[in-house]
């Protein structure tokens, strides 16, 4: 393949993804819902002034919940593709999928916690 269309094929990858983020964050409750949160906190980071490794650690949280959540609208929107009606099978894969989100989002909170609890007491 020549040079050049790998690069530019890399071009076009990066804008659909840009795209696909834009169209998450438009479009999605929960994600808007935890972009909001990702500010509070961000803005919570520079008030405490927290250290650079708590906000590497603040950072993959918040990135880990935004992309887990990202994959779990598009299995939603996957399964409605392929399967509209009820169907037990989609139901499973649709808790599974939520079960994810659910996962980071605890674990993030429990970071969030452990940054900031000792800051306010
Ligand atoms: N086609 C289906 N068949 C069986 N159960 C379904 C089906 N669609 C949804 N469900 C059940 O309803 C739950 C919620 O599904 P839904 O797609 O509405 O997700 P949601 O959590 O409301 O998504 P959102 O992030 O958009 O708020 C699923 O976790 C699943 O238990």
């Amino acid at each position: 393949m020549p040079k050049e269309s790998f690069f530019k094929n890399r071009i076009k990858s990066v804008g659909y993804a840009l795209k696909g983020m834009f169209l998450l964050l438009q479009t999605e409750a929960s994600i808007k819902i935890q972009f909001v949160i990702a500010l509070v906190v961000t803005g919570a980071g520079f008030y405490f002034n927290i250290s650079n490794t708590e906000w590497m650690i603040q950072l993959v949280a918040i990135g880990m919940v935004m992309g887990i959540e990202g994959l779990n609208t598009a299995v939603e929107k996957i399964s409605d593709f392929i399967q509209p009606e009820n169907d037990p099978k989609i139901g499973f894969i649709k808790d599974i999928s939520a079960g994810a989100v659910m996962i980071v989002s605890i674990l993030a909170g429990i970071v969030g916690l452990l940054i900031y609890v000792p800051k306010l007491v």
